[in-house]
């Protein structure tokens, strides 16, 4: 069984077919990219995985339940997270607090045992505040803990709203251009982040990114968008050579320097 199937999903805007005819089957911790050129419907996909837009047609399946209408704190319950494509952290609130707000939805305590302040109010603080410090070495922030989120450099910030998104132990992450806005550096170290935290969380990733060095790098399969619809799906190697994506992307080979 895929871990999410979504079947001929699509979503209109008044006259606009935002996405249409969508069709993607996600196997349990495969790494796959999202391309497509700019408006072609790559975050408007997201938006209906992650319960932000209900589909108006077709349905999406995820661990063998149907997803359409489930509003999204339901869908990260049920296990997907995300990063958005501007990033959306509390910019007031330290860089501790961002993941462990992540937590704190998803914590057993009763709203009585923190009001009262019981005993297992705070063996679960103290447990996701280790929890948290645990998320912040991995993506090597813990020194920058007690700083607010928005004085960490750009590139940071993207690791943070990643670390917030694994935080909340999901199956299945989605990454809304990861590596927008980072230095080749920056962005070489996300590529073997991203490979790490598959590995190491067993987690199915799918990535938008518009640097096609990340995505033929790293991801295993490529679907591909244009004007909210799918034109091609397959392997690195197929997508850099398939004609309609060639087209779509302005009659040029999908190089490296052509997003
Ligand atoms: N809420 C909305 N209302 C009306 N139109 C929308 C809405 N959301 C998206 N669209 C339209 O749907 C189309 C797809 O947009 P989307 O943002 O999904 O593209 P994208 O592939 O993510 O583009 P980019 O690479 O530029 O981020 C665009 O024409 C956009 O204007």
């Amino acid at each position: 069984m895929a871990l999410l199937e979504v079947k001929n999903a699509g979503i209109q805007f008044g006259g606009l077919k935002a996405v249409s005819g969508f069709n993607m089957r996600l196997n349990q911790g495969e790494l796959v990219g999202l391309i497509g050129p700019n408006g072609a419907g790559k975050t408007t996909s997201f938006n209906l995985l992650t319960g932000v837009y209900v589909p108006t047609e077709g349905e999406i399946i995820f661990n063998g339940k149907r997803l359409n209408g489930l509003p999204p704190y339901k869908v990260t319950q049920s296990g997907i997270s995300r990063t958005f494509q501007n990033i959306r952290l509390f910019s007031e609130l330290s860089v501790l607090d961002n993941v462990k707000v992540a937590y704190h939805s998803l914590a057993k305590n009763s709203i009585l045992s923190s009001i009262f302040r019981l005993p297992s109010h705070f063996s679960e603080e103290k447990n996701m505040e280790d929890k948290a410090l645990e998320f912040l070495k991995i993506f090597k922030l813990e020194r920058f803990k007690d700083e607010k989120a928005k004085n960490l450099p750009y590139g940071q910030q993207r690791r943070l709203e990643i670390a917030r998104a694994l935080a909340a132990g999901p199956k299945l992450l989605l990454l809304d251009e990861p590596a927008a806005g980072m230095n080749p550096q920056e962005t070489h170290e996300l590529m073997e982040l991203i490979a790490f935290i598959r590995e190491q969380f067993d987690l199915t990733i799918l990535l938008i990114e518009h640097d096609m060095q990340l995505v033929m790098g790293i991801c295993e399969r490529i679907y591909v968008l244009d004007h909210g619809q799918l034109i091609a799906e397959g392997t690195p190697e197929v997508i850099r050579s398939h004609p309609k994506v060639i087209e779509a992307y302005l009659g040029e080979e999908v190089s490296d320097e052509h997003a």
